[in-house]
C-alpha cells in the first residue's frame, strides 16, 4: 500500500490454519497420502476423517482428537515433505488471491493452529508470515524420523489452549479471530478477540455458524469479507460473496458455474416473475440475469435498491426498461449472436414442413388417416422468400435460404449489407406482392407493435406461407387466424405470441389453436443446447468483465469501454449523466489528494457518462466519499 495513506487502527487477524487457511484439514490429506501409498490404510483414512470433524464441531475433546489421530498415522518427515507440497496448492481462493495483503500490512496477522509448526511454517512463509507469527503445537519425532506424538507441554495441544497461547502473546490493540471451528469461536468466547468471522468458504460447520450473534460475531463466506469488514484494501473493493446473482428463466448451469466460481452469490428461479415479484426478488440483488419472459419494467427499476447490471441472456431486450435502467447508471448487456443459428435452422426447417404439407399429414396420420398425395405440397426451391428483418437473423436465413435454391428479398428500415443474391427492397408491400414465403426478423422494438395486420395480409400472395420467430406483438393474431381461416394464406408458423405463459405449469391460450396447416411452437427458436450454453458463456462474460473489470463492450445502454483486469492498482469506475464539467471535477479531487493517476478514459453517449481511472495503490476513503459526491454520479465503484 501506498505509505502515504495508511489504514489507522486495524485490528490483528488472527486466522486459523485447517479449513480456513487452507481449504483443507491437513491430517485428513495426511491420511490420504498415506493410504495412496499403502492402500491397506485405507481404513486410517476414514477412522481419521471422523476423529477430525468429531472434534472440529466440537462433538469431542480436541486435545484427545489429536494425539489419537497423530498415533494412528505415525507420518515420517519425508511424508510431511509431501503434505506441505499438496497443502500449497491448497491454500482458500479469498486468501489466495488476497496474498499482497500480508505483505502491505506487516505485523498484522497470525496464525493459530491445533495442527502443527512441522508442516504449517512452510505453507504461510509463502505469504510472508514468518514462523514466529504462527501459534501451533510440535510433533515428537523418534530416532527413526517417525512422529509418534504430540508436545503434550505445548499449550495448543490442550483443550481451551488457543485462549491461551493467544492471550500469552499480549497483543496490543484490537484482536479478530477468522476459523471455521468451535475451537475458533472459544478463542472469541474465551475473551482473547473482541471480533469473530465463522470462515465458511471451505465448510459450514452448524454449531458454530449458529453460535454467531451477528454484531461482534457473524459468518464470513470469504477472506475478501473480513478484510472489507475490517478496513484492509484487499484483492476486491467489495467482497464478491456479497454480490448477489439473481438468474431468472431456467439460464443455462454453466452461467451459476461461472459466477459461483468466481466467488459471486447466486441464487435461480426456474420461470419468469410477475412485476410484483420480481421486485421482492430483486430486493438486495446485484446482478440480474432473465431471458425473454421476464419484464423488466421501469417500477421494478426504481423498486430495485442494488441493481448494478442486467443481462438478457438472449438477443431481444425489449422486456427491458432501456430507458429506466440507463437512468439509475444500471448497465444491459445481452447475447447478441449465441441463438441467432438456432433461430435460423428452425425456419429453414419450417419453411420445408409447411411448404410439403408435412404437419397437417403428420397430424393425420396419429389419428389414422392415410393420405398420400402431391397435392399442394411443393419443393422450396425456386420460390421466393421474403425476409422482413434483415439482420443477424434475417441476414444468415438469407444465406441458407439461397443454397436450398430459394430467391431472397428483404426489406429492412435500415441499410444492411445485401449478402450472396438476395436483393434489397424499399417497400414492404412489393416484398409482399412477390413473396411466397414471409418471415418475420424484425427486433421487439416497441413501434413495431402490430406491423404485420390484416393490410399486410390482404397484400400477400394467395396461398403464401407466414413464418413469425421474431416477437409476438409484432402480429396482430386475429389478423392471422381470419388470413388462415379464409384460406388467404396456406399455412403459418408461430414460435412467439403477445401473451406468453410465464412457466411450462401455466396454460397456453390463443385464437390461433386448432387452425390448420399452422405449426405453433412455445417460444423455442433460441432453445437449444448449443445456444443455451454459447449464451451462458457470453453473457456471463460481459457480466462478470462488468463486475470484475468495469468492461462495458457489448452493452446495450453503456458506453463502450474495453478494459483490462485491474492489477497492482485501483479503478474507480465514475458513471454519470452525460452532462458538463464531470470529468473536470473529478480530476480537482484526484489533484487534491495527490492519487497518482496511470490511465484515464471517457466515454459518452447520448445519457451516459462513463469514467475510468486507474491510480497507484492506497487512497484515503474521503477521496471515494467526495468522488461519489460530484454532481451527476449515477454510480461510484473502485476496484483493487
Ligand atoms: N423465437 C426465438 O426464440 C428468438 C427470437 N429472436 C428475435 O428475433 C428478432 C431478430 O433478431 P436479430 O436478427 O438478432 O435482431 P437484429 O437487431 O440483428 O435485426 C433486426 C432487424 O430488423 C430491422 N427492423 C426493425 N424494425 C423493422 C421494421 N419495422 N421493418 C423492417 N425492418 C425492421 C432492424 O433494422 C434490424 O436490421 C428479434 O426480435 C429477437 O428478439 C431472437 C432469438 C430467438
Ligand atoms: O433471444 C431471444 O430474443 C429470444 O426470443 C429467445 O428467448 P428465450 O431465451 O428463449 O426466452
Amino acid at each position: 500500500m501506498n505509505a502515504s495513506f495508511p489504514q489507522p487502527n486495524l485490528a490483528t487477524l488472527v486466522l486459523d490454519f485447517d479449513s480456513t487457511f487452507t481449504s483443507v484439514e491437513a491430517l485428513d490429506i495426511l491420511a490420504e497420502l498415506l493410504s495412496a501409498a499403502d492402500p491397506a490404510r485405507a481404513a486410517d483414512v476414514a477412522h481419521i476423517k471422523t476423529l477430525t470433524d468429531q472434534a472440529m464441531s466440537g462433538e469431542i475433546s480436541f486435545a484427545d482428537a489429536l494425539s489419537r489421530r497423530v498415533q494412528i498415522l505415525k507420518p515420517t518427515r519425508e511424508d510431511i515433505a509431501g503434505l506441505i507440497e499438496v497443502l500449497k496448492t491448497k491454500v482458500s481462493p479469498s486468501i489466495a488471491r488476497n496474498r499482497a495483503v500480508f505483505a502491505e500490512n506487516p505485523g498484522k496477522f497470525r496464525i493459530i493452529s491445533g495442527g502443527f509448526h512441522d508442516f504449517i511454517d512452510a505453507v504461510v512463509a509463502d505469504y510472508g508470515l514468518a514462523a514466529e507469527y504462527v501459534l501451533a503445537n510440535r510433533l515428537i519425532w523418534n530416532d527413526e524420523g517417525v512422529a509418534i506424538g504430540v508436545d503434550q507441554a505445548n499449550l495448543l495441544s490442550q483443550d481451551g489452549g488457543k485462549v491461551l497461547a493467544l492471550t500469552g502473546l499480549g497483543l496490543t490493540g484490537q484482536v479478530v479471530m477468522v476459523g471455521d471451528g468451535w475451537t475458533d469461536f472459544e478463542v472469541f468466547k474465551g475473551g482473547a478477540a473482541e471480533r469473530f468471522y465463522a470462515f465458511t468458504e471451505n465448510v459450514v460447520r452448524p454449531k458454530v455458524v449458529g453460535a454467531v450473534n451477528g454484531e461482534t460475531s457473524q459468518v464470513a463466506a470469504s477472506f475478501d469479507e473480513v478484510l472489507h469488514t475490517e478496513g484492509y484494501q484487499g484483492r476486491y473493493s467489495f467482497p464478491r460473496s456479497k454480490l448477489k446473482v439473481l438468474l431468472l428463466e431456467n439460464i443455462h448451469p454453466d452461467a451459476v458455474r461461472a459466477f459461483r466460481e468466481e466467488g459471486y452469490d447466486v441464487t435461480t428461479v426456474k420461470g419468469a416473475l410477475d412485476e410484483d415479484d420480481l421486485i421482492e426478488a430483486l430486493q438486495g440483488v446485484h446482478i440480474l440475469g432473465l431471458r425473454s419472459k421476464t419484464n423488466l419494467t421501469a417500477k421494478a427499476v426504481e423498486a430495485a435498491d442494488k441493481l448494478m447490471a442486467v443481462a438478457a441472456f438472449c438477443i431481444g431486450t425489449n422486456q427491458i426498461d432501456l430507458k429506466a435502467c440507463s437512468q439509475k447508471g444500471i448497465a444491459v448487456f445481452n447475447a447478441p449472436y449465441s441463438n441467432t443459428r438456432s433461430v435460423v435452422e428452425m425456419v429453414m426447417g419450417l419453411t420445408v414442413i409447411l411448404t410439403r404439407n408435412i404437419y397437417d399429414k403428420s397430424v393425420q396420420m396419429h389419428t389414422g388417416k392415410w393420405d398420400k398425395s402431391a397435392t399442394g405440397a411443393h419443393e422450396v426451391r425456386g420460390k421466393t422468400l421474403g425476409i422482413i428483418g434483415y439482420g443477424a437473423i434475417g441476414s444468415q436465413l438469407s444465406i441458407l435460404s439461397e443454397a436450398f435454391g430459394m430467391r431472397v428479398i428483404y426489406f429492412d428500415l435500415a441499410e444492411k449489407l445485401t449478402l450472396g443474391n438476395a436483393k434489397r427492397y424499399r417497400s414492404l408491400d412489393a416484398l409482399l406482392a412477390e413473396a411466397d414465403v414471409v418471415s418475420l426478423h424484425v427486433d421487439g422494438r416497441g413501434e413495431n407493435k402490430n406491423i404485420f395486420g390484416a393490410a399486410q395480409f390482404a397484400r400477400m400472395k394467395d396461398g403464401a406461407l407466414f413464418i413469425n420467430l421474431s416477437r409476438g406483438h409484432v402480429v396482430d393474431i386475429d389478423a392471422l387466424a381470419a388470413a388462415l381461416k379464409s384460406g388467404k394464406i396456406y399455412g403459418a408458423a408461430v414460435d412467439v405470441f403477445p401473451e406468453e405463459p410465464r412457466t411450462n405449469d401455466d396454460p397456453f391460450e390463443s385464437p390461433l389453436m386448432g387452425l390448420k396447416n399452422l405449426i405453433l411452437t412455445p417460444h423455442i427458436g433460441g432453445s437449444t443446447e448449443e445456444a443455451q450454453e454459447a449464451i451462458a458463456e457470453f453473457a456471463s462474460e460481459r457480466l462478470l468483465n462488468f463486475l470484475n473489470r468495469g468492461d462495458t463492450t457489448f452493452s446495450v445502454n453503456m458506453p463502450h469501454v474495453q478494459l483490462s483486469e485491474v492489477e497492482g492498482r485501483h479503478r474507480f469506475l465514475h458513471l454519470h449523466k452525460n452532462v458538463p464539467g464531470v470529468l473536470a471535477a473529478i480530476n480537482v479531487i484526484m489533484a487534491k489528494y495527490e492519487l497518482n493517476v496511470l490511465a484515464q478514459h471517457l466515454k459518452t453517449n447520448e445519457a451516459l457518462g462513463y469514467v475510468i481511472v486507474d491510480v497507484d495503490r492506497g487512497y484515503p476513503k474521503e477521496a471515494l466519499e467526495e468522488l461519489k459526491a460530484v454532481n451527476g454520479t449515477l454510480k461510484f465503484r473502485s476496484l483493487v
